[in-house]
């Protein structure tokens, strides 16, 4: 079975000294054995200093989004190749802070998880209802559609789940409702990608705390855990990579 991947997704927090000393310790913790796969992922200013302490460890280095083209004029933009070029591995498309922050539509994290993979790194797509969303009744609707138009034909790269809700909130989603949504965006993964769909690692985010990740990470169909605010700590995201069973 594929481990585990647990991500730490650091947003824009910390200078460097800060974002130096946390990989330091995240390396530091966690083993070159068994266990889950752990990417952290700085900002992008602190993806350098980052990948400069993680080097030899068993942890690779994420970045929290990237252009669609590969180059060009597109001022304060950062291409996938750029990323790959610094030693980023893993990269993370469609955050919901992103679609709300920056107008970023399926079809434009589509075209990104294109340009990611052609650059060798591996797409963090991630999905997610808003409350009002739930509440009208519309989430699987709203995550179907969201699969179908953020994810590229010959998608081979990590689906997230974050219900917007349960994100910075510091209240996860509750269990029964973890299971019900993985149960069906596994539905939809095979029902739109077939054999490949069977296989894609899907993640849960929001609110993960050390807490509650041992009973998350043992859901059905939960192929790991994207962190947020945990991930600042490294005693809780080491905790929560802990909490992985591994495989
Ligand atoms: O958005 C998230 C990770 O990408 C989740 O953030 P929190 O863990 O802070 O809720």
């Amino acid at each position: 079975m594929t481990s585990q991947v647990i991500i730490g997704n650091w947003k824009m927090n910390g200078l460097v000294a800060d974002a130096r000393t946390l990989a330091r310790a995240v390396a530091d913790g966690v083993s070159s054995d068994t266990g889950p796969r752990v990417v952290v992922c700085p900002s992008f200013v602190h993806l350098s200093t980052v990948a400069a302490e993680l080097s030899g460890s068993a942890v690779a280095l994420g970045a929290q989004d990237c252009h669609h083209e590969g180059r060009g004029a597109f001022t304060g933009d950062i291409s996938a190749p750029m990323l790959a070029d610094i030693g980023v591995r893993y990269v993370i498309l469609g955050h919901s802070e992103r679609r709300a922050g920056h107008q970023e539509l399926d079809e434009m994290v589509r075209q990104k998880a294109v340009a990611a993979a052609s650059a060798g790194l591996v797409p963090v797509v991630c999905v997610g209802e808003t409350q009002d969303q739930r509440a009208a009744g519309q989430a699987r609707d709203v995550i179907g559609y969201q699969i179908e138009g953020s994810l590229p034909q010959d998608f081979a790269g990590i689906v997230a789940y974050e219900p917007v809700w349960a994100i910075g909130t510091g209240q996860s989603a509750s269990i029964d409702d973890i299971a019900d949504m993985m149960a069906f965006i596994r539905a939809e993964l095979a029902r739109q990608f077939g054999e490949g769909g069977k296989t894609m690692q899907i993640l849960y985010g929001g609110s993960v705390t050390p807490r509650d990740a041992s009973a998350i990470l043992r859901v059905a169909e939960v192929g790991g855990a994207l962190v947020g605010g945990a991930s600042l700590k490294p005693e809780s995201f080491l905790d929560i990579v802990r909490a992985s069973a591994g495989d």
